[in-house]
């Protein structure tokens, strides 16, 4: 059996901006995104050969290749079906590889099946094998950090490494992108952070921590990320980024974010400029519809006020998490315990890919998270 371990990171969007409309109901953007150390761990094995009925978590018969799924989640309220965004990825990869590079299950079948399974003369499965998922979720569901779309982007990583297909970062964001706009993006930033990904990705120009973000979403380029320590909130309620998207087509959008403003303040590590261009369209509609996100807003502008620091205030994604922006961890930790204290589900993390914050703060303390 093979097993890898990844971390599947959490994103922000430093901006998102909405420029227009499609016949297919999906919007073009702008935005800058920004990958996040607040990340869930995603575990996926492979045994080859032999399906095993009847273990622990939610499985699926073998499909016609011989590949079974399997998986289990950490949260009763995250569903362990096919529905999951793991799962999908799973299946993506299976109806796209059939199995192992250079051991295709569908090639490597013994006899085929009326159903199309492959069979060995005492009716066991001959060839294919089981692909088991577990995932412990830390990253808040359905908050606009695009925790399902990492989970997806972890499993098409795993697979990658599990049969050996060596695909590109563009190559896994072209089968990414048909499962979610925001995994291309987790694809990216998974092959830049993630210690067991890096000897794969070591050189390809496609592996990074921010970038900017069109079309749809799925349109990548690299871009040098921010430095900063974060504090997220997440109040206690979901909200659907197909209902937030609609709504923005009925509101007038009065401010757009500057995002070369944008992109040249984080290369300079400029808080007043991001403080005065950083701008989340999507608030329009999500501010007024969910007055709790408002209110997160005020209390969290009031404390980096409070901490003498910019009020780098904003929306991530569809929402409803808000975040703000700390240079200092001190002040980060400061502003996420009265966070709490509102929304249980507020974290402090820090941007990925930053020298100066990977393993040590500037004043060269360890940090530890
Ligand atoms: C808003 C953003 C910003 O990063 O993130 P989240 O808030 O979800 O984290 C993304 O655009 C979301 O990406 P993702 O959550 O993957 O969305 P998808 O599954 O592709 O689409 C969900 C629904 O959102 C709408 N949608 C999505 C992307 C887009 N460019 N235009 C849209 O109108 C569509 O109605 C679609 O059915
Ligand atoms: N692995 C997963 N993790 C989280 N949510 C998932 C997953 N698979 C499917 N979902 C579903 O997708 C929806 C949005 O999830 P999520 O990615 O957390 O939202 P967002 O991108 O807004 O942060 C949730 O309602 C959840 O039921």
């Amino acid at each position: 059996m093979k097993k890898i371990q990844l971390h599947a990171y959490a994103k922000i969007n430093l901006t998102l901006d909405v420029t227009g409309k499609r016949p297919n109901g999906y919007h073009d953007v702008e935005m800058i995104m920004q990958q996040i150390s607040l990340c869930d761990e995603v575990t996926v094995s492979w045994e080859a050969g032999s399906v095993r009925r009847g273990k622990p978590g939610q499985t699926a018969e073998p499909d016609p290749t011989g590949i079974q799924i399997q998986l289990t989640v950490s949260r009763p309220d995250l569903p362990a079906d096919s529905s999951n965004l793991a799962w999908k990825a799973a299946e993506e990869m299976i109806a796209e590889f059939g199995g192992p590079a250079g051991g295709n299950a569908k090639a490597a079948a013994g006899t085929e099946a009326a159903d199309g399974s492959s069979k060995d003369a005492a009716g066991t499965d001959a060839a294919g094998g089981v692909l088991t998922i577990d995932i412990q979720k830390q990253i808040p569901m359905a908050a606009g950090l695009a925790g399902g779309s990492s989970n997806c982007a972890a499993v098409l990583h795993a697979i990658n490494q599990l049969w050996e297909l060596n695909l590109s970062v563009k190559e896994l964001c072209r089968i990414g992108a048909r499962l979610g706009s925001d995994v291309p993006f987790c694809i990216m930033g998974q092959a830049a952070a993630e210690k067991a990904l890096q000897g794969s990705f070591a050189d390809d120009p496609d592996a990074c921590h921010c970038a900017l973000a069109t079309g749809t979403g799925t349109d990548l380029k690299p871009l040098t990320g921010l430095d900063s320590f974060i504090v997220l909130s997440k109040p206690a309620i979901g909200v659907s980024t197909a209902e937030v998207y609609r709504g923005i087509d009925n509101e007038g959008i009065p401010r757009h974010p500057d995002n070369n403003a944008v992109i040249s303040a984080i290369f300079e590590n400029n808080y007043k400029v991001l403080e005065e261009k950083m701008v989340n369209v999507l608030e329009n509609f999500a501010l007024k519809r969910y007055p709790i996100i408002v209110y997160t807003k005020n209390i969290m502008s009031d404390l980096c006020q409070s901490a003498g620091i910019s009020n780098c205030v904003m929306m991530s994604g569809s929402g409803p998490t808000v975040f703000c922006l700390c240079e200092e961890l001190s002040k980060a930790q400061q502003i996420c315990e009265v966070m709490k204290s509102r929304n249980p589900e507020s974290f402090v993390a820090k941007t990925t890919g930053q020298d100066r914050h990977r393993d040590v703060t500037r004043e060269g303390k360890h940090v530890e998270f």
